[in-house]
């Protein structure tokens, strides 16, 4: 396949990485400085755009891509308040945009066990819940999209918590999930959800070792949404 890469900083050279080692062939890497080379691609010769940016740039890079009926995989976090325009014009030009908060097999088997979990303690009261994750200094947003993930799902499960709120926030209240979020390198993403009372904690956790599994799913998302149309998630992709 050719895959253009929209954002080549640590996430897009690893994907570079595994996309050639499995057969494909990179069209394209860009960044905040080179813009302008897309202008120089024939968007018809493009099989998928694999977009892992920042925030503020996603919905320029999405849009630009799904304008031109590419196919779009993203990973970049922070920015999912401009998602439902991405849903609107994935339809209105007939083509297949792809999210996902963490694209690692294990972080999707541990969102499974989050919503057992989460649905067991919804009639404990003496339990609070609250949630950590730590990651690198050079990430930019806060809490992670994964615990943002984590944390719609418990508030789903659990119907005395109506939102979540960062811990360093200066109130809280028994209806919010306080999400505590650290800086520490080289931290590649961990992620944990604490029960705690008078009595005992319940603990659950997963802590990536690297990239590799964030990239890896990138690119099998990236060859199964050939051919395909509409607004996905892992939830469509993972057989489980
Ligand atoms: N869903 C998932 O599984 C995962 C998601 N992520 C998310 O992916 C995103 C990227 O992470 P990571 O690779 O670590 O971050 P990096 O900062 O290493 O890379 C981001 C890259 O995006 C580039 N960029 C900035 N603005 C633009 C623009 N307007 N157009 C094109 N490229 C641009 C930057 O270019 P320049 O260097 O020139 O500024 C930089 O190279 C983050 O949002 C992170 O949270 C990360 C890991 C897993
Ligand atoms: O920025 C990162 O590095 C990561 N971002 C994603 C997130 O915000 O959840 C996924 C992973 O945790 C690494």
């Amino acid at each position: 396949m050719n895959i253009l890469l929209l954002g080549y900083g640590k996430m897009g050279k690893i994907i570079g990485e595994i996309a050639e080692s499995r057969g494909h062939h990179i069209v394209g890497k860009i960044n905040i400085d080179n813009r302008e080379d897309l202008s120089m691609l024939d968007p018809d010769t493009i099989d998928v755009a694999i977009e892992f940016s920042q925030p503020d740039a996603a919905f320029e890079n999405i849009s630009w891509a799904i304008n031109r009926k590419i196919p779009v995989v993203s990973g970049t976090t922070g920015w999912l308040e401009k998602k439902p325009a991405i849903a609107s014009l994935t339809l209105e030009k007939e083509t297949a945009f792809f999210y996902a908060s963490n694209f690692s097999v294990g972080v999707n088997i541990f969102f499974r066990v989050n919503r057992f979990l989460a649905g067991l303690m919804k009639d404990q009261k003496d339990y609070k819940v609250t949630m950590e994750e730590i990651h690198h200094t050079e990430k930019k947003d806060a809490p992670s999209g994964t615990a943002i993930t984590l944390a719609e799902a418990i508030i789903d499960e659990i119907p005395s918590l109506r939102n979540w709120k960062l811990a360093e926030d200066a109130s809280e209240s028994e209806k919010e999930l306080m999400i505590t979020s650290k800086r520490i390198d080289p931290a590649p993403g961990t992620h944990i959800v604490r029960y705690r009372s008078e009595i005992d904690d319940i603990e659950i956790s997963h802590t990536a070792h690297s990239r590799k599994g964030f990239a890896l799913g990138a690119v099998l998302v990236a060859e199964w949404i050939k051919n395909k149309n509409g607004v996905l998630s892992m939830d469509d992709f993972l057989s489980f």
